[in-house]
């Protein structure tokens, strides 16, 4: 990754409202190429809002947001790949022809650099074999997995995931949570995610952004560390759990 030194995303007075609701007040934040920086608060404080200002889902907002120094809502902006919650995954399509629909627009999925590309993303993810099974054969992990492919596709520069591990069990969740630490590890991605579970967001993120009240604001930014792997029991990583409760009144 060529590095600009400018920051990956920046928010700046980011104020958001749905109607009478105001989900957002006065946010900013920013995340440096190659982070990865998670996202806690209570429910209903706004944190998938932020995550759609971001993708350039929302457009109706106060303040700015970029990505790549990108204004949101510019018609060039957001190279970026969104993985949700649930899969999302269109049912009467392979995983490959899945992985496909997030390739960018106008390319042929035919072709065989479109074919070559999905191919090492199956890889990529793990799903080597499964190329053609149907979203119905695949375990919940396994359909998780598609829909960072997907997400990935595009070849983004910032990944955002809105609490996409929440769904699973725990020991595919431990899983999922390794495989998306190997996916970042070379930091040719920044990572934005959405968690509502502290520990994976303190074994998983450089910083940890708390969001609190309603309309959500930036309650703090903690620091946790860069080195990795991690030891989940290790005593900072407690510390920064405990820090990071008390800011939300835990
Ligand atoms: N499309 C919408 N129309 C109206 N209000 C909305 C809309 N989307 C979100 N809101 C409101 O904005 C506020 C923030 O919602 P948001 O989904 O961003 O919160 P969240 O922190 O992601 O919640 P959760 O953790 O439960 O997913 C809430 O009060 C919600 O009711």
């Amino acid at each position: 990754m060529s590095s600009t030194g400018e920051p990956a995303v920046s928010v700046d007075g980011l104020s958001k409202a749905y109607g009478d609701t105001v989900a957002l007040r006065d946010i900013d934040l920013s995340v440096a190429e190659g982070e990865f920086l998670s996202v806690v608060g209570h429910s209903g404080c706004g944190k998938s809002t932020l995550l759609r200002v971001l993708a350039g889902l929302e457009a109706d907002f106060d303040g700015g947001a970029a990505v790549d120094g990108v204004d949101v809502r510019g018609e060039h902006a957001g190279n970026v790949g969104m993985v949700f919650q649930e899969p999302r995954l269109l049912p009467w399509l392979s995983v490959r022809e899945n992985i496909a629909v997030g390739l960018p627009d106008g390319t042929n999925p035919a072709s065989e650099q479109a074919q070559a590309r999905v191919d090492e993303l199956v890889s990529r993810v793990g799903l080597d074999g499964f190329g053609d099974a149907r979203p119905s054969e695949l375990s919940g992990g396994m359909a998780q997995r598609v829909s960072l492919a997907r997400g990935l596709a595009y070849d983004p520069t910032v990944m955002l995931l809105d609490e996409p591990f929440s769904a699973l069990d725990a020991l595919t969740k431990r899983e999922q949570q390794e495989f998306l630490l190997d996916i970042w590890h070379d930091r040719e991605i920044t990572v934005v995610l959405v968690t509502h579970d502290i520990e994976e967001a303190v074994y998983l993120s450089d910083r940890v952004a708390v969001i609190g009240g309603q309309p959500g604001t930036v309650e703090e930014v903690v620091d946790v560390e860069r080195e990795r792997p991690r030891d989940r029991s290790a005593e900072r990583l407690v510390d920064r759990r405990e820090r990071i409760e008390r800011a939300l009144g835990l």
